[in-house]
């Protein structure tokens, strides 16, 4: 059954960025490459680092230096190799899901307020969705550094919702993963997953939503 959109009486919508609007796998790819071939660590492959996205870049370096049997004291400098790396090759190796920006222009047309909530760092959220023509969609965009703690945590729906001047209830979630699911259920905020993203290696369909859908595309 297509998620139907208008019962919810919608002032806004808050979209997740990594694995809803871009593919970013390959960027993550690239830059943990490179932090570990500095490092003189194993290099992960893409399946596994897929498993380790959503939870922010702390998440993913400390992860990915594990996967990859290196020291927990290597954290610092993998921590600044990563940002140096990222910045360089941030959106290189990036394509925009099909139907996001149809989604985001219907939304739009709807009269909604839109958010970009991420838990990937504000400048590097800025930059890509500039560079692949979607900022001008956002009336406002915080990544995961915005808040004191990022989702799961509901704090960031909340503070985006204050932001927007909108209800919770009337403020759509969209992500791809539990992480967002569960910050928008402890949130009071309707949620509906991309089933194309990334879930941390579990199938999403089994994640407690409210709806699911192919494509933004099918919002419209
Ligand atoms: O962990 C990340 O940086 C990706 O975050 P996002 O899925 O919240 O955009
Ligand atoms: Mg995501």
């Amino acid at each position: 059954m297509p998620f139907a959109l208008a019962p919810l009486d919608l002032q806004a919508a808050i979209v997740d960025l990594d694995g809803t609007m871009v593919d970013t796998l390959g960027d993550f790819t690239e830059a943990l490459r490179r932090v570990h071939q500095d490092l003189g660590l194993p290099v992960l492959d893409s399946p596994s680092i897929e498993r380790m996205v959503g939870k922010g870049s702390e998440h993913l370096i400390r992860s990915a230096l594990a996967a990859a049997g290196g020291a927990a004291s290597l954290y610092d400098p993998a921590w600044d190799a990563y940002q140096r790396h990222y910045g360089r090759i941030n959106g290189r190796h990036s394509d925009v899901f099909p139907g996001v920006a149809e989604g985001l222009q219907s939304l739009r047309g709807r009269g909604l307020r839109l958010a970009c909530l991420t838990n990937k760092p504000t400048g590097f959220a800025r930059e890509l969705l500039a560079e692949k023509g979607l900022a001008e969609f956002f009336d406002v965009v915080f990544g995961g550094d915005a808040f004191e703690r990022k989702k799961p945590d509901p704090l960031p729906l909340l503070r985006t919702c204050e932001a927007l001047g909108t209800a919770t209830a009337r403020t759509l979630a969209i992500g791809d993963s539990s992480n967002d699911a569960a910050a928008a259920r402890a949130a009071g905020c309707p949620v509906v997953l991309v089933t194309y993203g990334y879930n941390h290696g579990e199938p999403v369909r089994a994640v407690d939503a409210d709806g699911f859908v192919d494509s933004l595309a099918e919002l419209a």
